[in-house]
């Protein structure tokens, strides 16, 4: 049975199968482990599937072929899918659309006022890649702190440790400063307590003292996180406040010897400035995840052997990629179904009502039904 049905049913509307049709749901890249919950979502709903570049996308919405369609699912962690969803693109979408969902926590490659604009919600799922982001940002705090990369190289090379290589550091008793205590944050303040670390924070808005003791970090101003960590690891989201947050001025407040971690986005550092305070000294070694311009990755940071270096693997683990896809439909889903937005990044007072997002069929404007806003 499908839900439009049922909610009328549950109305006591007399409605057969033939009148009613289901909402359909664009697919931007594919899903690759949800398979139970893909099954139960196309119960409800049609799903098509667009595979294809940002031009071919516009080309086919100008042609209407997704006119009537009710959300897209965005699988912006697809390489050819990376583009940005950006004012033009949005205003190609069709009046239909209610919803753009994202299996991601970051979703700075959509134009979230411009979806606000036109009552599209924008929905991501920051809850599931806490754990296995934190775990990529203490992989490389370790292996800054203790030259492990460059081990690994000279290895490969057929030397050993002694011959030239530094020694490293200890984590116990350094002072981690955490930038941004999110999710993520949280999840890398309960790792570096277990390391022995001390755990520092900044957030623009304090979080409650009950879960600063829970954590075991403390508040500190944006200078003093600056001025007094060994370990400095990005977790903000990428937003016109956060980009080049961290640049020349900030690296020259910074400990002789830093360690800067980057597992959040590319452009809050200031690459070209970190690759000068590398050279200088100034920073110790980096840790980075994302890059400014990724996939393209700076040559200075390439080149360094004291950086470790990965390709945006934070949430690159089987079990964390089916949380993510999971979520990701079930946003779909309460949203559509039950007007829900317990993930939603934006605002949208009213839920657009349920007759736009048809395909085609039964005229149930004369039902005057609409989704729970
Ligand atoms: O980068 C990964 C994410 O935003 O979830």
């Amino acid at each position: 049975m499908n839900w439009i049905k049922s909610k009328m049913g549950s109305q006591g509307w007399d409605i057969t199968d033939d009148d009613v049709k289901k909402p359909s749901v664009l697919f931007l890249g594919p899903m690759r482990y949800a398979h139970q919950e893909m099954e139960d979502f196309q119960e409800y709903f049609v799903v098509k599937f667009h595979e294809g570049n940002r031009d071919d996308l516009i080309r086919r919405l100008k042609k209407g072929k997704y006119d009537g369609f009710a959300a897209i699912v965005w699988n912006s962690q697809d390489p050819s899918l990376s583009f940005k969803v950006d004012k033009e693109l949005v205003s190609y979408l069709p009046a239909s659309l209610s919803l753009i969902s994202i299996p991601a926590a970051g979703y700075n490659n959509v134009d979230v006022e411009a979806c606000t604009a036109r009552g599209i919600l924008v929905t991501n799922t920051a809850g599931v890649v806490s754990a296995a982001t934190a775990d990529t940002a203490m992989f490389l705090m370790l292996g800054c702190l203790r030259h492990f990369s460059q081990g690994q190289t000279v290895l490969r090379e057929g030397s050993w440790k002694n011959q030239g290589m530094p020694k490293g550091h200890d984590m116990a008793c350094k002072t981690v400063g955490i930038l941004g205590l999110g999710g993520i944050g949280k999840a890398i303040a309960k790792r570096a307590t277990a390391f022995g670390m001390v755990v520092n924070y900044y957030n623009r808005t304090r979080v409650d003292i009950r879960v600063e003791a829970e954590y075991n970090a403390q508040f500190v101003a944006y200078e003093t996180l600056l001025r007094e960590s060994d370990v400095i690891v990005v977790c903000v989201p990428l937003n016109s406040s956060t980009r080049h947050l961290i640049g020349a001025a900030q690296f020259e407040k910074m400990k002789t010897g830093v360690v800067i971690v980057n597992i959040a986005r590319g452009p809050i550092i200031d690459e070209a400035a970190l690759v000068a305070a590398l050279d200088s000294g100034k920073v110790s070694s980096a840790g980075l995840d994302v890059f400014e311009f990724e996939p393209k990755v700076h040559e200075g940071l390439l080149k360094h052997p004291r950086c470790t270096l990965l390709p945006h693997m934070g949430t690159f683990t089987e079990e964390t990629s089916l949380d993510m896809e999971n979520l990701t439909i079930r946003n779909t889903k309460n949203y559509l179904m039950h007007g829900e937005k317990k993930n939603a990044v934006n605002k949208i007072e009213n839920a657009k009502p349920l007759e736009t997002m048809m395909t085609d069929s039964v005229d149930i404007s004369k039902l005057s039904l609409t989704l729970q806003g």
